[in-house]
């Protein structure tokens, strides 16, 4: 069953498009990963599908139901932003005042035992005033979980948080796979998805730019050849053709005066390009070839 389901989503700010359309599928127990640089549209996206904000266009359902819609939001558990939190509360009474919002009634045991579960078994009469960032982020993933939600949204789980405190973080999510919840997660970390993740999404500008497992989006890109040329500066008269002959080849073209850098998919096409400049007159000083770096595969692309 389609978990989630999305249909030409846009989000309009003003007169920009921040969201432009996105179409998408999430599977039961999949844990989707929507990775993205600053700006690229991941947390307006994520704030759509738990109803903290509405779609300018589109439409999607969650577990089958046409959102908004009251019951699933039971089902629904968001982690929030670490500006949500009531400090004058301690973590049990701050359990039970979310969970009652979403509909269920929740025992001082139960919060304990979310709340060891998260690793603030410790700390669970403090106040959140006096929680580490760190420590608010885990109570966030215990208010998060403690209504028993099916499906699970984290915008950027571990951002902040040291290496120590991510990993921490990283566990949980693992165990709350195992545990068959369905997860949509946003990150800027690519190696944190890659280990995270049964598939991710790609967003660039407000676009799904690609959609795939990690194995998928890597085989694909790695077979590519990324080639820097320095050479002279094209003649003038023929500057537009050779340009456009280089356009044929490949759609990533990078140009400066006297560097081109266009990613191949073929060894061949090295020599082609070559033969192309000597008959333009174009002199090569250099020519580098490399592969895509990861980030390069995944975030440049
Ligand atoms: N309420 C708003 N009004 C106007 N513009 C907004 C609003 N919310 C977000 N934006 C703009 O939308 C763009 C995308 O923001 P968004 O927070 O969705 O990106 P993101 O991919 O989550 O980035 P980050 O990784 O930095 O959180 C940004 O340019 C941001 O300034």
């Amino acid at each position: 069953m389609n978990v989630i389901e999305t249909r030409d989503i846009v989000k309009r700010f003003g007169k920009v498009d921040i969201v432009k359309g996105i179409n998408l599928k999430v599977e039961e127990g999949e844990v989707f990963g929507f990775l993205g640089r600053n700006g690229a549209g991941k947390s307006t996206f994520i704030n759509i599908l738990t109803g903290i904000l509405r779609p300018t266009s589109g439409s999607f359902s969650i577990l089958g139901e046409k959102v908004p819609n009251e019951e699933v939001k039971k089902r629904i558990g968001v982690l929030p932003d670490y500006t949500a939190f009531y400090h004058h509360m301690n973590a049990i009474a701050h359990l039970k005042y979310f969970a009652n919002i979403s509909g269920k009634k929740v025992t001082t045991a139960e919060c304990l035992r979310v709340l060891k579960w998260v690793g603030l078994g410790l700390d669970a009469n403090k106040r959140v005033g006096k929680y580490s960032f760190g420590m608010k982020k885990k109570l966030g993933l215990a208010q998060a979980i403690i209504h028993d939600p099916e499906v699970l949204f984290l915008d950027e789980p571990t951002s902040g948080l040291d290496v120590e405190s991510a990993i921490e973080i990283q566990q949980l999510i693992i165990k709350l796979k195992e545990m068959g919840k369905t997860i949509f997660l946003t990150s800027h970390n690519l190696y944190e998805v890659e280990k995270l993740c049964n598939r991710i999404g790609i967003m660039k500008d407000g676009k799904l730019q690609k959609l795939g497992t990690i194995a998928e989006l890597k085989a694909y890109y790695r077979s590519k050849l990324i080639v820097t040329m320095k050479h002279s500066i094209f003649p003038q008269d023929q500057e537009h053709t050779v340009i456009q002959w280089l356009n044929n080849m490949s759609e990533e073209i990078q140009r400066e005066d006297e560097k081109t850098i266009i990613t191949l998919e073929k060894e061949e096409q090295i020599a082609q390009i070559v033969r192309a400049f000597n008959q333009y007159k174009i002199n090569i000083f250099r020519i580098e070839v490399d592969e895509p770096s990861l980030e390069e595969v995944f975030l440049e692309g």
